[in-house]
């Protein structure tokens, strides 16, 4: 089923976007660009906000966010109330963060992961679906910011 990405980097994350843009477009879904234009110097948080908030505001909708690392970006997009932004760096990790934690958003780091790491994420995180069930219990507990205390926890 065809889905719909937003994507936003910084400039460490720059230079590899047309290539994810045309990975893509070529598996057959929607991406929508927010920036940056060119590889100037920015801020990560500016674009990882931007991209959560276009998520939040398109539901079904999926992000894709690159920074040097992905660290950075990745940080800030779960700062914002309902993303949950993952941090990916091979096929497994991809997969496993639809199956368990809804992840709405893949981020991966430009500098740590080559092309053809890049489109198996890509193809994987948009073909997996959430498996609910007991990861439903958690990933509610995760919106809801509520966790076991230490002392329940033993
Ligand atoms: O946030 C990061 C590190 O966790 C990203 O890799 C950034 O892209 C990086 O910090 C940018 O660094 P630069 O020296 O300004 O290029």
């Amino acid at each position: 089923m065809s889905k719909k990405f937003y994507i936003a980097t910084d400039h460490a994350g720059y230079a590899v976007k047309a290539y994810v843009k045309e990975i893509v477009t070529d598996l057959g879904h929607e991406i929508i660009d927010l920036g940056p234009d060119s590889a100037d110097r920015v801020d990560y948080p500016d674009y990882a906000h931007k991209c959560a908030h276009a998520v939040l505001a398109d539901p079904g909708s999926f992000g894709i966010l690159i920074c040097g690392t992905g660290i950075g970006i990745s940080i800030s997009a779960n700062k914002i109330q309902g993303i949950r932004a993952a941090l990916c760096h091979d096929h497994y990790t991809a997969k496993l963060t639809r199956q368990h934690n809804d992840a709405n958003i893949l981020c991966f780091g430009e500098r740590v992961v080559g092309k053809g790491v890049i489109e198996d994420m890509i193809e994987v995180f948009a073909n997996t679906e959430f498996e609910g069930g007991r990861h439903a219990g958690r990933v509610a507990k995760i919106e809801e910011g509520m966790c076991g205390l230490g002392a329940d926890l033993g």
